[in-house]
């Protein structure tokens, strides 16, 4: 093999750079040459192609977002856009792809594989860590530790002024991040998608913490979580945040005063932990090394802290699993 191609595709994620880093100078060591792919998807359907060296990616290992940009791209979800994509990879002569991103985009690398024979090989990047086959997805640490910053920060000024704060994390899908960020911040409630719960619970959880001498309480909600009359359950497709109908409903039943932040974008940026950029240092250099030995429609992923290779179906299709006794910990120390 002579020639591959990277891309970055879906939400940005902390630690894409540094995973970019890793492909090109690993494919550089073994005598390969890398084409950056501009704007994931939509680059590879207009063929915004560029040479990329050893000193491209000099200077990045430590930058947030992804200096390749990201996009989401509607065309390559229709059969022509795939189409389109291969003849532009095929007239530069790109052999292989290796495609960092979330769920969506390795959904989009296994079609144009089966359906153009394009070899494509992907690396996890998201902070949702919602695919399976990898204990963790790049970026999801930083996020993590972005959204247990903020906890700290606003628990400060909810002890200050007694409120009850409700913080929106991202996930619109998925509650993996607000699980773990909510629990190593010591949120008092947690709300995510993959967990029915009930509002009058979550409401006694606050009065009985007031009630112990407990001057603040924290409530981490994902993004996707929606009220259904008296009881909050999940509505994947939800756009819209709830954290302020959750706010007002809480304000209105227990009385106590609530403000409501939402974290937003603030989530997907800042330079990566040492923790992602060590995991996007080794998939990039595996998706290499799979390439090369002629593996296809493959993922990497690190599981038990070990390089593994997984079909990319599995983890798409493998659905990660929520970790309900890791809910049910925190719940137990949040009292
Ligand atoms: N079912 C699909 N068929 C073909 N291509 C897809 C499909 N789903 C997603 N893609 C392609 O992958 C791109 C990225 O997907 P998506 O927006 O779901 O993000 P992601 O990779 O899951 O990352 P994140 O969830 O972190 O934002 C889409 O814009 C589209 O171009
Ligand atoms: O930046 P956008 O396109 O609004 O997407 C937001 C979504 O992307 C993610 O940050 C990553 O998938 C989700 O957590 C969030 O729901
Ligand atoms: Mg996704």
């Amino acid at each position: 093999m002579k020639k591959i191609a990277v891309l970055t595709s879906g939400g940005d994620a902390p630690g894409m750079n540094a995973a970019v880093r890793a492909v090109v100078r690993k494919a550089i060591y073994d005598g390969v040459e890398v084409i950056g792919v501009n704007r994931g998807y939509a680059g590879v359907i207009d063929g915004d192609f560029v040479k990329l060296d050893k000193s491209s990616v000099s200077d990045i290992i430590q930058r947030g977002g992804t200096f390749l940009r990201s996009a989401r791209c509607d065309e390559f979800r229709t059969k022509e856009g795939r189409q389109k994509a291969a003849e532009q990879l095929r007239k530069e002569g790109v052999e292989g792809l290796i495609v960092i991103g979330g769920d969506g985009s390795f959904t989009g690398a296994m079609l144009l594989n089966e359906e153009t024979g394009i070899r494509t090989i992907g690396v996890p990047a998201t902070i949702d860590n919602d695919i399976a086959c990898t204990d963790d997805a790049i970026g999801y640490d930083t996020a993590m530790n972005t959204i247990i910053d903020a906890i700290s920060k606003i628990r400060d000024t909810a002890s200050s002024h007694e409120r009850a704060f409700v913080i929106e994390a991202m996930g619109r899908h998925a509650g993996f991040l607000t699980l773990a960020a909510g629990l190593a911040g010591g949120a008092e409630s947690i709300l995510v998608p993959e967990m029915k719960f009930d509002m009058d619970k979550v409401c006694e959880n606050i009065q009985a913490g007031y009630e112990e001498g407990k001057i603040h309480s924290i409530i981490l909600v994902a993004e996707g979580v929606e009220m259904d009359g008296q009881e909050f359950t999940t509505n994947r497709d939800v756009n819209e945040s709830n954290a302020f109908l959750i706010g007002k409903e809480i304000n209105e039943r227990t009385g106590f005063e609530t403000r409501v932040s939402i974290l937003g974008h603030i989530q997907r940026g800042g330079s990566p932990t040492g923790r992602d950029r060590l995991l996007a240092s080794r998939l990039g250099a595996a998706a290499v090394n799979a390439v090369l030995s002629g593996e296809t429609n493959k993922m990497v992923g690190l599981i038990h802290n070990k390089v593994e290779v997984a079909e990319i179906r599995d983890a798409i299709e493998g659905n990660k699993e929520f970790d309900e006794e890791l809910y049910e910990l925190a719940n137990i120390l949040s009292i």
